[in-house]
């Protein structure tokens, strides 16, 4: 495994000139490369890191498409770690792992009526095909043994924790509904249902 470093300013929401690591990683596992933003010198700091493990999501995270929530609690991540320091570990996971054709093939069976668990298996893949040992790797390779994780997602947690990484505590990140003509309510609330999603729906997001 291989990684190379360089500072950046990110620009994000109302907040302007985020300074950041980016670190970019080759050689793992899933052939890809994954990428870790670290903010505040999270890695190098005595306290425990807030740490978010962020399945990319090219309509959410650069397009902000209605469909998800994804965009938003990566830019939430991003502004809560300027204040307290952390790293988001970006990982190429487009789609819960099926790619990007796939997600929007999915997309299509979903505006017919199905929920996205459902659209998955239609199109052959399981649920969620992510598994997360790059993940565990690059935070070894980062020197963190000790996170409070950012998620709402049990499989992340337990991830880490068989991998024998300490969760100290587990920030859940706010519901970021929106609505419109296709909305993501459905999307969220099948997470929860289907997913044993730890998303607490009430904890809606400011505008
Ligand atoms: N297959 C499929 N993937 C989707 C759909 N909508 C979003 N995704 C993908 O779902 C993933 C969401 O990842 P994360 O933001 O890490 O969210 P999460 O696993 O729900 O967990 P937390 O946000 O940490 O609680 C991304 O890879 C998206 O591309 C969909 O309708 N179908
Ligand atoms: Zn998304």
């Amino acid at each position: 495994m291989a990684q190379v470093r360089a500072r950046v300013e990110l620009n994000v929401g109302q907040r302007s000139h985020i300074p950041a690591e980016i670190v970019s990683f080759s050689g793992l596992k899933d052939g890809v490369e994954h990428v870790a933003v670290i903010f505040n010198q999270a890695d190098q700091n005595q306290h425990t890191p807030l740490i978010r493990m962020h399945s990319e999501c090219l309509t959410g995270d650069v397009f902000h498409s209605s469909r998800c929530d994804c965009g938003e609690q990566l830019n939430e991540s991003i502004e809560l770690m300027h204040q307290q320091g952390g790293i988001l570990l970006y990982l190429r996971q487009e789609g819960r792992g099926i790619g990007l054709y796939n997600k929007i093939d999915a997309y299509v069976l979903q505006s017919q009526g199905m929920n996205t668990y459902e659209a998955n298996n239609h199109l052959g893949f399981a649920d969620d095909l992510r598994e997360f040992s790059d993940a565990v790797l690059m935070l070894q390779a980062l020197n963190i043994k000790q996170v409070r994780l950012m998620t709402n997602n049990p499989k992340k947690l337990n991830a880490l924790r068989d991998a024998g990484i300490e969760v100290e505590s587990v920030v859940g990140t706010h519901a970021h509904i929106k609505s419109g003509h296709v909305g993501n309510r459905a999307y969220l609330e099948t997470k929860i249902q289907h997913g044993s999603h730890m998303l607490d729906i009430k904890k809606i997001s400011k505008p």
